[in-house]
């Protein structure tokens, strides 16, 4: 599992393991693990030209006694000083080391620019002459590598609401910061490393599940199971006018753990998704868990979702369905999965703003409506109402294809069928709704169809680790 903190949570486990440690100690861990990341992503570091941007406090630092380690193994390291304050033993490490202080002119000229302005202590935004630095080394394409957080963005939340450093690769220390996980920050992050300082920290704000954790979530039948202990899984998604909605769905929820679906809805629908599978069952019967919603469009029956949300099953309620969604009531086992669009039409707000603020409204929604929400996107928020988070990182642009959301629909019926609660449904879902989309695209086009048709094989991958 990968765990996110609060700038709050590291400094106090940083304040922890320094009053242990010799002075410095755990300033020169972050600048060996950032120096050899560099040297990485380099992939050659003798003669290389890197121009470290320093800001005024530790990140800069990081930044400077990483340079100087650049510096002895050969690279050509200039610091251009964005601040009248700046680390001065590591400036004189740097100089030390042969290198030197320079200005702006040495970033067109670069191979790599190092971005050391600030880290957790930063506001958002950047001051004019280090937003100059940066749009220099943009303008000339010079690649940035981020010391601990890509300066600018909001740490704690992942939001981005002044200007800030576009990284091709973050090094942080200790244990993720919230903005490696939540958009829009994880994307200006790019790929994020971690360096381990050793520290002792508490319980995550945010968690990303990994393989291992999924496998361990995943509810795989034994030797006792039949079709109904593995879970019925009841659907009633799709309509006359959205008939594709059913089928694409059907395939996510046999892709998954089940071990019946039902469909219940429109005998034409009903036609259209046992002729593709023709293992469905069409009609009312005993289910363990409903997904609702994908696909129904006009066709959308308020009062009789509302009482399925009100009854024991777990619920999984995608698009249209989440229009029967109400503050009132218990919905702890409901699994919301709405995009940023819907979510903003539930909380009365802007698509843009909920795009620019993830995290604070999958929380906020699933406090107000009890249930735990899925907020689709790029990166899937998970946010469950007793304030747990989780994230999944792993899905390919090209799954941003109609009726991939139907799919997710599916599988995480699935799962909630099996046994998963609200919140491991979720997560297991977009993994592997994530992963069956790389598996189908290896970097080319896919379909709904074609995602749902890589979950056996993804799942296959996974269990057998
Ligand atoms: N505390 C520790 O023990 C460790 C800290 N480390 C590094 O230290 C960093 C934190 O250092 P600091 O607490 O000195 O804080 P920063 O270096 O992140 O920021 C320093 C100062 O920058 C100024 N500032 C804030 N927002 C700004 C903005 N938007 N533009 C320009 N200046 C701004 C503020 O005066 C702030 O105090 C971490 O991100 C990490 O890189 C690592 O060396 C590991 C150990
Ligand atoms: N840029 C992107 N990168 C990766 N995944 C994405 C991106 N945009 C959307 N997705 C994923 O694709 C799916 C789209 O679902 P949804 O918006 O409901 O579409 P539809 O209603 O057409 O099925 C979601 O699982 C979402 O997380
Ligand atoms: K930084």
């Amino acid at each position: 599992m990968r765990r996110a903190h609060t700038v709050e949570q590291v400094r106090a486990a940083e304040a922890d393991l320094m009053a242990r440690l010799p002075e410095g100690t755990l300033m020169q861990r972050a600048a060996t693990g950032l120096a050899v990341a560099i040297s990485n992503f380099l992939g050659s570091t003798y003669g290389a030209r890197v121009v470290l941007l320093i800001g005024s406090g530790d990140n800069g630092g990081d930044a400077l006694y990483a340079g100087a380690r650049l510096a002895r193994r050969g690279a050509q390291v200039t610091a251009v000083l964005l601040s009248s304050k700046v680390h001065e033993l590591g400036l004189q490490a740097l100089k030390t080391s042969g290198g030197r202080v320079g200005s702006t002119d040495d970033i067109p000229t670069a191979d790599l620019v190092v971005d050391g302005i600030v880290g957790i202590g930063g506001r958002p935004g950047l001051r004019p002459d280090a937003l100059a630095a940066v749009q220099l080394a943009e303008q000339y394409d010079v690649p940035i590598v981020a010391v601990d957080t890509p300066s600018g963005v909001d740490v704690d939340t992942g939001e981005t609401p002044e200007p800030h450093v576009n990284a091709a690769l973050t090094v942080t220390f200790g244990t993720h910061k919230i903005c490696h996980f939540i958009d829009p920050a994880a994307t200006a992050c790019g790929p994020v490393h971690l360096v381990d300082i050793g520290l002792d920290l508490p319980p995550a704000a945010v968690e990303s599940l990994q393989a291992a954790d999924i496998r361990n979530l995943y509810p795989v039948p034994h030797g006792e199971s039949d079709k109904y202990s593995r879970g019925v899984l009841g659907l009633m998604v799709g309509s006359t006018q959205y008939p594709g909605a059913a089928v694409i769905a059907a395939s996510g929820a046999l892709g998954g753990p089940v071990g019946m679906v039902r469909y219940v809805g429109p005998d034409t629908v009903a036609e259209a998704v046992r002729a593709a599978h023709p293992e469905i069952v069409a009609g009312n019967g005993r289910v363990q868990a409903w997904a609702i919603g994908s696909g129904l469009g006009d066709e959308l029956d308020i009062p009789l979702i509302r009482e399925l949300l009100d009854a024991e099953e777990p619920v999984v309620l995608d698009a249209d369905g989440l229009k029967a969604l109400d503050d009132a009531g218990d919905h702890v086992d409901v699994l919301a999965t709405p995009h940023a669009g819907e979510l903003a039409r539930l909380l009365d707000v802007d698509r843009a703003t909920v795009e620019a603020e993830r995290l604070k409204y999958a929380r906020l929604a699933a406090e107000r409506f009890d249930v735990t929400i899925l907020l689709k996107g790029a990166t899937t928020v998970i946010a469950s109402p007793d304030g747990q988070v989780r994230v999944n990182l792993n899905a390919t642009p090209w799954l941003a294809t109609a009726g991939a959301g139907d799919v997710l629909a599916g599988l995480c019926g699935s799962l909630l069928a099996g046994g998963l609660s609200p919140l491991d449904a979720g997560s297991v879902g977009a993994y592997l709704h994530a992963a069956a989309a790389n598996l189908a695209s290896s970097s080319g086009p896919i379909t709904a169809m074609s995602v749902a048709a890589a979950l056996p094989e993804a799942t296959r991958y996974l269990l057998r680790g």
